[in-house]
């Protein structure tokens, strides 16, 4: 989520929300009761230990406290603190000064005595804060985080939102790969239109008779889909696939075991020719130096003519050129983007006159419950910070994810 939208909606809701609404997980729905919410060992604790499991969230493999430099943190800066999230978040972190800030320049100030800052990552926050240990995001991708070496040169843990907006993305993968299987693009037009027509002209999707060999629709079941990016967005989006009768293959950074109900699972060097077997390449890469226009004009005529391309990791993962010309001369068969490069699109810019694409605002992680499972992220790490435990969601500075 876009920390804009974040902040624009948790000022919006009650903290108190938080403990008390449903918390709506992949595999599991756990209602957090209302009144639970009052000693320190967080009596939520079962929740958070679900949302751990289910999301497959990973802890350090070290404590803080094994560091000789560990000590107890006396001030937390933290951007979004209602008094009623402040209540909740004093309860896991008891005699910890927590303090608020909303802007930039508010967060400057009050880093520069601060032990960690939730919510800012940027070097003007943090260039003048000798004392921060500890950077919690409240984004997933972290590239521009990392624009500076603060990270690297003075050794601040800094985690994430990875893994976190999984199930809500991998929605919104699905809804652009039906709206595109089964025309909807083509038949909201023909709505506005007032027209009652049978038959999306795949290649273009304007309404008139199909021609012979066009293709009204197509069936998932029994097509490959590629996921590219195999973590937190794209396992969720691979379970969903499934459940839709696909084969999946897939690739992410490390081989290890082959995830289940996953076919094949490659490195980046294999995806000149995985793309080649896929109906539906989907990206959920994080922006780093190794993915930065990983999908080019060479993988793009690689593809099927027909393939479906999806993208909700990051813009500058796509050459937009490449993709845009793939898709004006019919080189693949279409696409979905909801993270563009440019971003925001500017007016006139030939991306909203390409064929075949549907386009979304860089909103695939919005949804009624994704908020509540971020704060209960924020609180456990921030209760594992006060008692020098291994955190959770860390990043790689060195990786970029
Ligand atoms: N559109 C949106 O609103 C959102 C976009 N995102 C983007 O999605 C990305 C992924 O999020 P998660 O799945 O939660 O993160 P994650 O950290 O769970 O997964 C990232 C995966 O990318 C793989 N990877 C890294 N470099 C690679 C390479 N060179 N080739 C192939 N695979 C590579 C890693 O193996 C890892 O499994 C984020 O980094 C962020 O940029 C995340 C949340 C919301
Ligand atoms: O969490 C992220 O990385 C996002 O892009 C949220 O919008």
């Amino acid at each position: 989520m876009r920390n804009a939208d974040f902040r624009v909606r948790l000022r919006q809701g009650s903290g108190g929300r938080v403990v008390r609404q449903a918390l709506v997980l992949s595999l599991a729905v756990s209602v957090l009761a209302p009144g639970r919410v009052a000693s320190a060992q967080p009596p939520d604790a079962s929740q958070t230990e679900r949302m751990i499991a289910d999301l497959g969230l990973r802890e350090a493999a070290t404590p803080l406290s094994a560091s000789p430099q560990w000590r107890k943190p006396a001030r937390v800066l933290v951007r979004n603190l209602t008094p009623d999230r402040k209540t909740w978040l004093q309860e896991v972190a008891p005699g910890v000064e927590l303090v608020n800030a909303d802007t930039t320049s508010d967060a400057r100030a009050a880093a520069a005595t601060a032990d960690a800052v939730l919510g800012f990552c940027e070097e003007a926050v943090l260039a003048q804060s000798p004392s921060v240990r500890w950077v919690q995001t409240y984004d997933a991708g972290v590239e521009r985080c990392l624009t500076s070496d603060v990270f690297r040169q003075r050794g601040i843990v800094l985690t994430n939102m990875q893994r976190i907006a999984g199930p809500v993305m991998a929605e919104h993968v699905m809804a652009l790969v039906l709206a595109h299987a089964r025309g909807l693009a083509g038949y909201l037009m023909a709505q506005r239109e007032g027209k009652w027509e049978r038959g999306v002209n795949a290649a273009n999707w304007t309404f008139n008779a199909l021609s012979d060999g066009e293709q009204p629709a197509f069936t998932l079941a029994g097509k490959t889909i590629l996921i590219v990016g195999y973590g937190g967005v794209g396992s969720e989006t691979a379970k969903r696939a499934q459940a839709f009768g696909m084969r999946i293959i897939a690739i992410r950074n490390s081989k290890a075991d082959l995830p289940p109900g996953v076919t094949k699972m490659g490195l980046p060097a294999d995806l000149p020719t995985y793309v080649k077997e896929a109906d539906i390449v989907v990206d959920t890469l994080p922006l780093t130096a190794e993915t930065r226009g990983m999908f080019d004009a060479a993988i793009f005529g690689a593809m099927k003519k027909t393939a479906f391309f999806v993208n909700v990791g990051r813009g500058g993962t796509v050459v937009t050129e490449a993709l845009m010309k793939a898709l004006q001369d019919g080189g693949i068969g279409g696409a979905g983007l909801d993270v563009v490069d440019p971003e925001p699109v500017p007016e006139g810019h030939p991306l909203w006159k390409t064929p075949r694409l549907i386009l979304t605002p860089h909103v695939s992680a919005d949804s009624d419950v994704d908020e509540d499972v971020r704060w209960l992220l924020i609180r456990e790490n921030l209760r594992r910070f006060v008692a020098g435990g291994k955190m959770l969601s860390v990043v790689d500075a060195t990786r970029g994810y």
